[in-house]
């Protein structure tokens, strides 16, 4: 096997990196000033290569990775990096990249196959790509992670029973492979896990970088020596400085020869020895940030005179993966040309919109109209062009409604609770208000069952809704990071998920309390209250969304949303006579949608109806006009209520989108 840091394989002349970058400085405000996270940070890495970045805890290993996946926000960030020689095109640039976090951010409520296949479908041009493709092209990836015995098990998570930390892992990183991306970026995959679960993941994503001629960065704080052996190269980050890059098993001779011999049998403590400020005392402070200096210096200068710790060529990375791992890597020409093909048919996508069959990252620059090592700004250009969507609109909202709605059917504390809600309060307000006569105290009642079905279609529906809907921000967040899919496509399929499971129920139980509490037997009325009912729910969902993608925190948000639900209860028009309001205020029942739902049905029940004013009573209500006059609900009519009411709904969705799609957008950094 050709060893990564043998120091004869010097680069050959057309061997350009899939990433470059050089003198990276990353500054961020901090009380008093700013503060330097990144110094001067040049390096690079090339297909094949399985690259760490280690360091103690702060070092910056994380935020050096999140600069070069162009994930970092806010502070300032100086330098260059190149992709493939020339300037990141972001949109090019995320089709390459498969990030892994930290946290493996999935739907607890799919299956391992589920997750893949959504991923594949949505970031697979159907151009290039068919479904049976996809299909084969998920179950690669199952096979090569070891997932394929639990790919119909359920990811779980929060307090859900599903696949184990490492396997969750596998299927964060087979998420990524499924777009064959060229360069893998892993946060801290081995974070949470066992010993034997961290290396298996290390040694698959070892594996993978092979076989797919894949570039792959992995942050990773300390490593066993077994781990640290299957690093090609390794970054050691002290204080976000350079101490060393360049090939793993140069790296000890490297220390050795500045007067530091290993101190432990594993590399990575004795680089996190050498690397690690001792705070235990103002000397020991002092000799370690001396000795770290001194390592960062030697290190600078060595770049600066060129160094002489040769990265490998790619070639011998070929050679590497022909003869690492005989029962994982396919025969030379075969799947190992099929992978590249199609990673790099994700970078063809990008520069022509087409698949491509080419074998290696010099055809594919070529079809790309690229020359590898040769590349000019005009042909660098090339990459700048924003490509175009994976798949039309429709087929990313179809991909997404069933997802969506999967994990809405699934989640089945949600349903559930709105059955059982819809149920009880149909069976309480039904028969409180059972069988309605035309006495006076049947007004009351009427009132009181019109403004009760008014309250149990907002609360208990907008509430739980907007916890579902941010619960999911985190994967969201994390999709959206990657490109996955348009804002549009994904507000629309979340938002129509949910109303068959919201409408069923709620409107049986209007129905339910409608002829139980004996309103107007007619089929007009049923109707028509039917429909400002309907727009009535039609709020709440966009209620939901409003507070969902407008809050940020789940727990202010439970406590913004009861309070403007309230508010809005004091302006229908039942609490408090919508005349007689203060003038100051009066203006809020025009934006409530209590206000509107309230005074449509009670027009509605009320018109048309007489009272009997036989018992002596000193007020009495003769008609039900009588009614809808006292409670000031005459001023709009049913269907400018329902218009209104419309309109106001659709103002939520849409502050809530324009809010998701601008306001909560990741603003990432770039170079
Ligand atoms: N946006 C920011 N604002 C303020 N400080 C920051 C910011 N980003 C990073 N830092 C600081 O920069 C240092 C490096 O952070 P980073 O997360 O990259 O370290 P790390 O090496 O990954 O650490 P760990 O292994 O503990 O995750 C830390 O001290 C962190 O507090």
């Amino acid at each position: 096997m050709a060893q990564s840091g043998d120091a004869t394989n010097a680069p050959s002349m057309d061997a350009i990196p899939i990433l470059k970058w050089s003198n990276l400085n990353y500054d961020v405000k901090v009380k008093g000033g700013t503060r330097r996270i990144l110094h001067n940070i040049s390096g690079s890495i090339y297909p094949g290569e399985l690259v760490a970045i280690m360091g103690s805890s702060g070092a910056g290993k994380t935020t050096l990775l999140n600069v070069l996946a162009g994930r970092v926000q806010g502070g300032r960030l100086e330098g260059e990096i190149k992709f493939l020689g020339a300037t990141r095109n972001p949109h090019t640039f995320k089709r390459m990249l498969a990030y892994v976090e930290q946290d493996d951010l999935m739907h607890s409520a799919l299956t391992v196959k589920e997750t893949l296949l959504t991923s594949a479908q949505l970031r697979l041009s159907n151009n290039v790509y068919s479904p049976e493709d996809k299909q084969e092209r998920v179950s690669t990836v199952m096979r090569q992670l070891r997932l394929l015995h639990i790919k119909d098990s359920r990811i779980g998570g929060g307090g859900k029973r599903g696949v184990s930390g490492g396997e969750r892992k596998r299927v964060s990183i087979g998420a990524e492979l499924v777009i064959d991306p060229g360069i893998l970026v892993l946060d801290e995959p081995s974070s949470g896990l066992d010993s034997s679960s961290a290396e298996m993941v290390i040694e698959l994503t070892k594996e993978m970088s092979r076989q797919r001629n894949l570039c792959t960065l992995v942050t990773i704080h300390q490593p066993s020596a077994e781990m640290v052996a299957r690093f090609d190269k390794v970054i050691l980050l002290a204080q976000g400085k350079l101490v060393y890059m360049g090939p793993t098993t140069q790296a000890v001779p490297h220390f050795e020869k500045l007067g530091y011999p290993p101190t432990h049998s594993n590399p990575a403590n004795f680089f996190i020895d050498l690397m690690t400020i001792d705070f235990s005392s103002t000397e020991a402070t002092l000799k370690s940030e001396e000795r770290v200096q001194l390592l960062v210096d030697a290190f600078a200068e060595f770049q600066q005179r060129g160094g002489n710790l040769q990265l490998p060529t790619r070639k011998s990375f070929e050679e590497a993966s022909i003869h690492s791992s005989e029962d994982c890597v396919p025969a030379q020409g075969q799947e190992n040309n099929a992978s590249s093909s199609t990673s790099i048919a994700a970078l063809n996508d990008a520069c022509s919109g087409k698949g491509s069959q080419a074998g290696n990252v010099e055809t594919n620059l070529a079809h790309c109209g690229l020359n590898a090592g040769d590349i000019t700004q005009e042909e660098a250009n090339l990459f700048q062009s924003e490509p175009p969507p994976m798949n039309s609109w429709v087929s990313e909202a179809w991909i997404l409604l069933k997802r969506d709605w999967i994990l809405t059917i699934r989640n089945r504390s949600f349903v559930n609770g709105l059955i059982v809600q819809a149920v009880v309060m149909m069976l309480f307000n039904g028969f409180v208000f059972f069988q309605l006569d035309n006495n006076q105290a049947s007004v009351q009642n009427r009132i009181g069952t019109l403004f009760t079905l008014t309250l149990v279609s907002t609360f208990p529906v907008a509430i739980p809704l907007m916890t579902v809907i941010m619960s999911g921000r985190d994967v969201l967040h994390r999709e959206r990071s990657g490109g996955m899919y348009r804002m549009t496509t994904y507000f629309v399929a979340r938002a129509l998920s949910f109303y068959p499971v919201v409408y069923i129920p709620y409107i049986i139980m209007f129905a339910g309390i409608y002829f139980i509490a004996n309103l107007q037997y007619d089929v007009a009325k049923f109707f028509i209250s039917l429909l400002v009912y309907a727009v009535l729910l039609f709020c709440s969902l966009g209620f939901a969304f409003l507070m969902a993608m407008i809050v940020r925190q789940m727990d202010v948000a439970h406590t913004i949303t009861p309070v403007c639900l309230s508010v809005f209860m004091l302006f229908a028009g039942n609490l408090s006579n919508a005349n007689a309001i203060t003038p100051v205020l009066r203006w809020i029942k025009y934006v409530c949608i209590f206000y509107y739902s309230y005074s449509g049905l009670v027009q509605n029940e009320f018109n048309g109806l007489e009272f009997d004013c036989s018992t002596n009573e000193s007020s009495c209500y003769s008609s039900g006009e009588d009614v809808i006059d006292a409670y000031g609900l005459d001023e709009i009519p049913i269907w400018g209520c329902v218009v209104i009411n419309f309109a106001l709904g659709l103002g939520f969705y849409i502050i809530a989108y324009l809010s998701l799609r601008w306001v909560a957008k990741p603003r990432f950094l770039w170079l």
